[in-house]
């Protein structure tokens, strides 16, 4: 489990000090797939980089999975990082000078994995979001929506709790998009906690449960109206 109490995080530039988040709170379950909405510079991707231990915060309580991420030195965290969060972005952050087998082997490298694990769980990984028969492609030989999918596979090749999305389907066109979505519907059915922030109000109906975020804070939270699992999503 996630667990967000009064979160607060502030950016300081030479001109201006903006409070990116301030006492957000926020519970997220095993097994929920959270999408988060809200207008431009709300703070979702501030909150998406603390969840997710890239940023760090001023104030507040963050407990990951029963550990409290305060205390915890930089080297701690990149490893509880590596360990139980996957992250997808976007424009995808795929290296473009390697092959879709050395892509989703990059951060298997930094988990401690010997070469005939990590060989089967980047087989493994591609075949399960339908790119098995890739291995040797580039990312430039692919669709956007391809492309997104090696993504995907590199985020669940370390098996991950957690899966944070930014935008995943933000470059992609709309039937790209709901094939990306559908593939997260099936990762979170089979386990996978899922958060994903998200412009597209159709997705995030779609998701077990929805927050909306406005000046840093949680403004509202619930069961997405259109989900089928919305009748026993938990509230905040
Ligand atoms: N590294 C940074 N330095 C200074 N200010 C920052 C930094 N990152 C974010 N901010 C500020 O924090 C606020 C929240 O930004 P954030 O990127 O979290 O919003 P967002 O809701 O994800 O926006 P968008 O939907 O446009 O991506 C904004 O005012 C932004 O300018």
């Amino acid at each position: 489990m996630l667990a967000m109490n009064n979160i607060g995080k502030v950016f300081t530039t030479d001109v201006v000090q903006t409070h990116a988040l301030k006492d957000f709170s926020l519970k997220v379950n095993e097994g929920d797939f959270l999408a988060v909405t809200g207008t431009s510079g709300s703070g979702k991707t501030t909150f998406l980089n603390v969840a997710g231990l890239l940023e760090t915060f001023d104030s507040g309580e963050y407990t990951l999975d029963g550990q409290d991420i305060q205390g915890l030195t930089d080297r701690q965290r990149s490893q509880l990082r590596n360990e139980k969060i996957g992250f997808i972005f976007q424009s995808f952050n795929l290296i473009p000078d390697l092959n879709l087998f050395d892509n989703v082997d990059v951060p298997l490298r930094y988990r401690g994995f010997n070469a005939a694990q990590r060989k089967e769980r980047i087989l493994s990984s591609l075949e399960r979001v339908g790119l098995g028969k890739r291995l040797k492609h580039f990312p430039a030989q692919l669709s956007g929506g391809q492309q997104q999918r090696v993504a995907i596979a590199r985020a669940l090749a370390g098996s991950p709790r957690f899966l944070l999305a930014d935008e995943p389907t933000g470059n992609l066109d709309t039937e790209m998009a709901k094939s990306v979505m559908a593939l997260l519907q099936e990762i979170n059915q089979s386990g996978t906690t899922i958060i994903m922030v998200t412009h597209d109000e159709s997705l995030a109906q779609q998701t077990q449960r929805q927050i909306v975020v406005r000046d840093g804070r949680v403004c509202d939270s619930g069961a997405s109206s259109t989900s089928p699992q919305a009748d026993s999503a938990q509230r905040v």
